[in-house]
């Protein structure tokens, strides 16, 4: 008897929302909708292309005009259903990094990382102790720099103290935005193969914001294209995507290679 795998029930993904943002007479629409049983998904598109906005809405500190949003079967966000379903930010258990890294600067990169733990609204203790923060320091190498400020370490270990802290409380699923846009080159690949290393370990779902194939090439096991507030395109391959890109790149395309 044959014993196929049942699939799975729901997707890791499930996200259809719409937003109009206005400014004086202008305005722009996010109409975005996708699906997806994949854990390291890519959005990826120009500047302007309403990536930052899909991932605020996901992660609930923007809210949509219309929505349905499910991430690791969780239901986040329903607006149809009748009363309406938006979960609070702070209860959808989704760790976000801001393209900045957004780290405080009046912490020690120990309490930035032990924010997430806090209690009440005093911050953590320059020696605050506990087991998770300090399996996460020492995950990202940052035994030597944690009593050091924000302004006193380097772009790669504020990229780091900032996915500390996006993982110390244990997060349901990860949404990078530019995640590695503030390094240079040779810092980037490390760190790409860091995330992808530490993402396969976890299996954490994780949603990453790019305009960079090379982060495609590295991260992606699916890439959602985003153009003007709406998705154009889902390559269910990475390698299909890098393959247009290339295409694309070139001065003349006669043809893919192998095609008619
Ligand atoms: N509050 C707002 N009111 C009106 N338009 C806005 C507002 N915020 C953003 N926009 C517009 O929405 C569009 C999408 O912005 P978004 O930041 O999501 O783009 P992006 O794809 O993340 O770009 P980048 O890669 O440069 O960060 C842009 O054209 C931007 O000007």
């Amino acid at each position: 008897m044959s014993t196929a795998p049942l699939p799975p029930a729901h997707p890791v993904w499930d996200v259809s929302l719409r937003k109009t943002l206005r400014q004086g007479q202008s305005s722009f629409l996010v109409d975005v909708a996708f699906r997806s049983q994949a854990r390291r998904v890519v959005l990826f598109g120009p500047s302007g292309a309403g990536k930052t906005q899909t991932l605020r809405m996901i992660a609930g500190i923007a809210a949509p005009d219309q929505a349905r949003i499910a991430v690791a079967g969780r239901v986040l966000c329903d607006t149809g259903n009748g009363n309406g379903i938006r979960i609070k930010p702070q209860e959808r258990h989704l760790a976000y990094m801001f393209q900045d890294y957004a780290l405080f600067p009046h912490l020690t990169v120990r309490q930035n990382v032990a924010f997430a733990l806090r209690r009440g609204l005093l911050n953590p203790g320059k020696d605050v102790a506990s087991d998770t923060v300090d399996r996460w320091i020492s995950t990202f190498g940052l035994h030597a720099i944690a009593q050091h400020y924000p302004h006193q370490i380097s772009g790669g270990q504020r990229q780091r103290t900032a996915l500390a802290r996006a993982l110390v409380s244990e997060p349901a699923a990860l949404l990078l935005d530019e995640p590695f846009a503030a390094l240079d080159k040779g810092l980037r690949q490390r760190l790409r193969d860091e995330l992808k290393a530490l993402q396969t370990e976890l299996r954490l779902p994780m949603l990453v914001i790019t305009h960079d194939d090379d982060d495609v090439g590295s991260l992606a096991e699916e890439v959602i294209c985003l153009e003007a507030g709406r998705v154009v395109r889902h390559h269910h391959d990475p390698l299909d995507f890098l393959d247009t890109q290339s295409q694309g790149r070139l001065p003349h395309v006669a043809g893919r290679a192998g095609s008619a």
